[in-house]
């Protein structure tokens, strides 16, 4: 028995041997292969001679961002702050090489005057599997920017101005919501879900040409396509890794995007409410209409051609671009008036001065003569910008003035905006909510140019920006005549953000008590 124990021990252990050194040698191999893989281009800026901050193997300079520790935004700012004394710093994004720009001349020369240079934000996406992603925000070189000058006079300060009836529309909407739910004896609310069901309104009015009420109607199938848009589910969140950087991979899955069901609901509004205005004559203040008349001159001869399909695509990216950004910004806003009663009241005597002036409902003229509530905006999205970093990829060779640094065509640019509007010096006491350091007789506080930008900069500037301010100061104005608003119990006076998600978002919602003035 023993004996053959023993033997059958030794067959045993002489089989085992070489199938767990192969095991074992697997193992190491696939180890090694995987660090030679993800280190391998991380000699990238010592050979460039470019001060770099150190990766670390896998996630380069952003494992604290991809471990969902903390937003890109936050992530950068620890980089940014590590290299007081550099213009541009050389980092990467897992192997990524990315130069992060510090220096506010460096940024403007970048974004503006040397565009020709960063004319792409280098999004890849597949116009023709996802028809939905060949918009103005991934689009490049030529066919961005001839897409771009047709669009422009779209967003012109004329066009908007019409706009304001349907814009008051949704607020009248807001005001009726928020007086039921205090008739019934609501007083708490989550302030982030009642601002994006507004701007979730504004953009199915002004974009697409829809009616929907989602503050009404909170089951609207639009804002149940909204939500699947922005849905930050794990399976989203990684095809969204893959497809930012391995897009080849991305392409070979055959990954998506959107969910198909989403591409299918936005083109098919588009095409519906397409057919209809054309079939019946009807015309109405909003951008599909504007894009629908390019699309009539476009097929008067005008060499590019904006099918119904490209039309969809940009209607869809400013819902992407405009209902978030625009809600979050209302919702810290209110959070910030809750803490500071002063600029609240100060704010609120604004509205009545307006009022007394202009009459209701407010005119376009009246918003634009509110100075102190568009500081309040301003400050808002200098301490949370809603879009935390500029992406730009070099698109020719560009030797960096004044230094032997060339870049090369594909380097990733980075520009750090939530770390630029918290350094102090740029803006002492950063973490205060000021608004008066955008006081129109304060003139722009010392501060240089390229050391604000809610709204990027350069020919790729947000072009929705007046829109959005429109749209927000008159949303602010037409509540905060009527409600005013105090933190509740379940308020954090100081916000944290979410770390999963690609723009600002206050982690836990923004709760704040609305009371009746
Ligand atoms: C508070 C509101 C908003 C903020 C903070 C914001 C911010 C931004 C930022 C930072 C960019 C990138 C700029 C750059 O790379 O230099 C951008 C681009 C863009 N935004 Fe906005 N945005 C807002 C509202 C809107 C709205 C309401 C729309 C449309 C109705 C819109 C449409 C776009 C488009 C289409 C682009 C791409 C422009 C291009 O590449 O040519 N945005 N936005």
């Amino acid at each position: 028995m023993f004996l053959k124990e023993n033997l059958t021990g030794e067959i045993a252990y002489s089989t085992m041997f070489p199938a767990a050194l192969i095991v074992v040698t697997c193992f190491v191999i696939f180890i090694l292969s995987l660090y030679k893989y993800t280190t391998s281009t991380y000699k990238y800026w010592k050979k460039k001679s470019v001060t770099f901050a150190e990766p670390v193997p896998l996630f380069g300079n952003i494992k604290d961002h991809v471990t969902l520790k903390m937003t890109q935004g936050e992530c950068l700012r620890n980089i940014y702050n590590d290299f007081p004394h550099e213009k541009f710093v050389g980092m990467y994004q897992l192997q990524t090489p990315t130069l992060l720009l510090r220096d506010p001349e460096i940024i403007k020369l970048f974004l503006v005057k040397s565009f020709a240079h960063f004319s792409d934000r280098g999004f890849s996406y597949d116009g023709h599997r996802e028809p939905l992603t060949k918009h103005l925000v991934n689009m490049e070189g030529d066919t961005w920017k001839t897409l771009r000058q047709k669009i422009t006079p779209t967003f012109s300060s004329g066009k908007i101005k019409n706009m304001i009836g349907l814009l008051h529309g949704c607020g009248v909407q807001l005001l009726e919501y928020m007086e039921a739910a205090i008739d019934s004896g609501e007083t708490e609310f989550e302030m982030r879900d009642l601002t994006a069901k507004f701007t979730t309104d504004v953009i199915g009015t002004c974009a697409f040409g829809l009616e929907c009420n989602s503050l009404k109607n909170s089951q609207s199938e639009f804002r149940r396509m909204g939500c699947a848009v922005l849905n930050s589910s794990a399976s989203m969140a990684l095809a969204k890794i893959v497809r930012v950087f391995f897009p080849k991979l991305f392409k070979a899955l055959k990954l998506r995007t959107f969910p198909v069901e989403v591409q299918k609901f936005f083109i098919g509004i588009v095409k519906q409410t397409i057919a209809f205005r054309n079939a019946n004559g009807v015309h109405r203040n909003d951008f599909i209409q504007l894009l629908l008349e390019l699309k009539n001159q476009n097929e008067e001869g005008i060499t590019f051609k904006l099918t119904e399909e490209l039309i969809a695509a940009q209607v869809f990216v400013f819902f992407l671009a405009g209902f978030e950004t625009s809600s979050t910004t209302l919702s810290f806003c209110l959070h910030e008036m809750a803490v500071n009663q002063e600029v609240q009241s100060r704010v609120y005597d604004e509205i009545n001065k307006t009022v007394t002036k202009y009459g209701l409902p407010l005119s376009y003229e009246a918003i634009l003569s509110m100075d102190y509530l568009e500081q309040c905006l301003k400050e808002t999205m200098r301490k949370y910008p809603p879009v935390q970093a500029l992406v730009r990829v070099c698109t020719k060779p560009f030797p960096v003035p004044g230094t032997d640094v060339n870049l090369d065509v594909g380097t990733a640019v980075l520009i750090p905006v939530y770390a630029i509007h918290h350094d102090p010096k740029y803006y002492p006491g950063p973490d205060v909510f000021d608004p008066d350091r955008f006081a129109k007789d304060a003139g722009d506080n010392g501060r240089p140019a390229g050391t604000y930008l809610p709204f990027g900069d350069g020919p790729r500037i947000c072009i929705g920006m007046r829109f959005a301010m429109l749209e927000m100061k008159l949303a602010l104005a037409q509540f905060l005549q009527n409600y005013s608003v105090t933190l509740s119990d379940k308020s954090c006076a100081r916000i944290e953000f979410e770390p999963a998600s690609f723009l600002s978002c206050p982690k836990g919602g923004i709760w704040l008590n609305v009371n009746k003035r």
